[in-house]
């Protein structure tokens, strides 16, 4: 199964640069480009260290980084054909089998281009042509070019960090003695923790500072309006029908699955929440799963998440370093698990993967509930299609739905479904920007076994 650029059986065509204005334009033309020149001047500003590390190899690799990296600008910039990959990645072969099968879909080779393909496609390609430049020379293949940027973004964060910290603390503390109404309390205030921590992305403001600077608990409130859909019961009422009394905890464990977003503070809430989770008993196991490769500039890879339990451990706080000696305990006792699967860095639609890759949607099928971080992962989940806003969820994910999923995810991209009748149209006209600005979210739910929403 593909994207696909026309109306199929009343699928949306995909959204692509080539509406001209569109915000999928606007971020080939401007948002793209702005993030390649601040990779290339990463890498050129660690020139030094790659001397000192590799010697002259290393300023080698350094300069023909830079050069693939500014060839691949000129090609998007002048709307050029989509190259096939010439490296030997385990995911090469998928990714030039993909591009095959958009150019036959598209009619022909010149046609799959930056500005005339699905968007969604051309923005994926984009950071994995980034792996192949550094891929391509050794030594410098494992550095992580948005590596500053996530790590400077969480010291940014310290404080709401630390504010959420000594909440958590509270919540632990008394655990024994809260009724099940302050349980659902704390828990939907740590799931809208969790939702605005998607507002801290490095890829929408191209790189610049967007770290949670306030205390996230106290927003909440005033947060509340601005959840277009919410659907955190039907969340709380998955978590409570798993709960299975039974002789073997194999059998009895609820199983909560976080497809992570980005690294920084929102990874820090996610981590919260996931504590939080098994300490209520709401959930006994956490499968994390982040990404293989460096991706959308802050998403977390594997380094990313030790490194965020590492510091979250030495902090300088009592409450924040023993939440970091409790997570890296949960991993090392197999109550969290950390994951990655080289499909959540391709450029499929999910509805794609239980063809494409069976064995993550057999895993994710033992999930009982599945949280999906992010804008990005809205745009997988819907297809990043050009749907109206009132089509239901359950519509728009074709098909994809493993196991009971919900949304967790701020506005940074034009496509919404599950609007009541007129909601996108009023928002449209109150606030143009409502889409892409973050500044909207909402907590969406589907499952297969509820009733069907539309
Ligand atoms: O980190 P998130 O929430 O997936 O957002 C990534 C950003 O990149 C985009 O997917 C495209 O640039 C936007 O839609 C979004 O702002
Ligand atoms: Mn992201």
């Amino acid at each position: 199964m593909m994207a696909t650029d026309q109306t199929v059986h009343g699928v949306p065509p995909s959204l692509s640069a080539k509406v001209v204005g569109s915000f999928a334009y606007l971020t080939v033309r401007d948002r793209l480009p702005t993030i390649l020149t601040k990779v290339i001047d990463t890498i050129h500003r660690n020139k030094n260290k790659f001397f000192e590390e590799y010697g002259e190899e290393g300023i080698q690799a350094e300069k023909q980084t830079i050069a693939l990296l500014s060839k691949m600008r000129n090609e998007l910039q002048t709307d050029k054909p989509v190259l096939a990959l010439t490296d030997t990645l385990q995911d090469t072969e998928y990714w030039n089998q993909y591009l095959q099968k958009q150019q036959k879909l598209q009619g022909n080779e010149e046609s799959v281009s930056w500005f005339k393909s699905p968007w969604l496609y051309v923005e994926c390609y984009m950071y994995r042509r980034v792996q192949e430049a550094l891929w391509l020379n050794p030594p410098i293949s494992d550095y992580d070019v948005f590596n500053e940027g996530k790590t400077q973004s969480f010291f940014e964060s310290q404080q709401a960090m630390m504010a959420l910290c000594t909440y958590l603390e509270g919540v632990n503390k008394n655990m024994e003695d809260l009724s099940k109404n302050q349980l659902l309390e704390h828990f939907n205030k740590l799931l809208q923790v969790s939702l605005w921590g998607n507002k801290c992305d490095l890829s929408i403001s191209a790189g610049q500072d967007n770290s949670q600077k306030t205390s996230p608990i106290d927003s909440l409130n005033s947060l509340q309006p601005f959840i277009l859909v919410n659907d955190s019961n039907m969340v709380w009422s998955t978590l409570i029908s798993a709960q299975r009394p039974g002789q073997s905890e194999k059998t009895t464990a609820v199983r909560v699955d976080i497809v992570l977003d980005n690294a920084g503070f929102e990874l820090f809430t996610d981590l919260v929440l996931a504590d939080f989770l098994v300490s209520s008993g709401l959930a006994h196991e956490v499968h994390f799963h982040g990404k293989s490769i460096p991706w959308f500039v802050s998403d977390v890879t594997a380094n990313d998440f030790q490194w965020t339990i590492q510091q979250t451990m030495a902090a300088n706080h009592k409450w924040m370093s023993k939440n970091g000696v409790q997570w890296k305990s949960h991993l090392k006792e197999g109550v969290w698990f950390y994951h990655d699967h080289r499909f959540w860095t391709q450029p499929h639609e999910f509805c794609d993967m239980a063809t494409d890759a069976p064995d993550l949607y057999a895993t994710l099928q033992g999930a009982d509930l599945l949280l999906f971080k992010g804008d990005l992962n809205y745009r997988k989940l819907t297809g990043d299609r050009d749907w109206d806003y009132t089509v239901g969820f359950n519509t728009a994910l074709r098909g994809f739905g493993p196991a009971p999923l919900c949304s967790l995810r701020t506005l940074k991209a034009n496509v919404q479904v599950g609007l009541q009748p007129g909601q996108g149209e009023k928002l449209g006209s109150q606030d143009p920007d409502w889409m892409t600005s973050g500044k909207y979210a909402v907590i969406q739910f589907y499952s297969s076994k509820s009733e069907q929403k539309d």
